[in-house]
């Protein structure tokens, strides 16, 4: 087995870094990457990945050469260059930027998913900010809406960028906001995303119990 030439910055709960790993799972490019683990928050930062990615924020990715990328989107586009199977983000015409269309909403999903995360479990409770944690909601929900209205097809055509992003977003949501019941208003996305869940990728790259 190679020595692992880059190091992830890495957390299992953050579906960030999921998408990252799920792409190194699908291109085989797994022992390529050795895992460092980062614990963290806004108000409890990494001073390691704080030295690497001044936002500290992880996903970060640390090349053989010392060079760090960030974000995960950067890093999706950088590994599904270092492969020779089919890409997993097309490189040209309007299927790339469909697909990049996707993946944005999905990370859109994760964005506000994990910003109510940061309300709900690192203030306290008098503070959290009931209007705005509504307005976050309201964005997940309209993308949900969405992707049940328009994107199944295309989501079940490949396992592609889109598709990983949709599910990373999906599993973190099953991960920490189950309350929101996702699956009740969106048949179809959930008949989906039980099916891709049983990917090899998607099994060993699940949130933590
Ligand atoms: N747009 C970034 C978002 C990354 C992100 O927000 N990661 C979270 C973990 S899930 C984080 O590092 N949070 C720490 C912070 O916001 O200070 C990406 O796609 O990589």
């Amino acid at each position: 087995m190679s020595t692992p030439s880059m190091t992830l910055f890495h957390n299992p709960a953050s579906p960030y870094v999921r998408k990252v790993m799920v792409l190194l799972h699908e291109t085989g490019q797994l022992n390529r990457v050795a895992l460092q683990a980062s614990q963290l928050s806004p108000v409890a930062p990494d001073a390691a990945l704080n030295q690497d990615n001044p936002l500290g924020k992880i996903p970060a990715l640390r090349l053989d050469n010392g060079q760090v990328l960030y974000d995960s989107r950067v890093i999706l586009d950088y590994l599904d260059q270092q492969h020779v199977g089919n890409p997993l983000i097309p490189r040209d015409g309007s299927a790339r930027w469909r697909r990049l269309t996707l993946a944005a909403l999905a990370d859109g999903i994760m964005d506000a998913s994990v910003l109510v995360r940061y309300e709900l479990a690192l203030r306290a409770p008098e503070k959290h900010w009931e209007q705005w944690l509504d307005g976050q909601r309201d964005k997940i929900r309209r993308a949900l809406a969405v992707l049940e209205a328009e994107a199944i097809a295309e989501l079940a055509s490949h396992f592609d960028i889109a598709a990983i992003s949709v599910a990373c977003a999906l599993g973190y949501l099953d991960f920490r906001h189950p309350d929101l019941e996702w699956r009740q208003d969106h048949p179809q996305l959930a008949a989906w995303y039980f099916e891709i869940s049983q990917r090899p990728s998607m099994l060993a790259t699940r949130p933590p119990v």
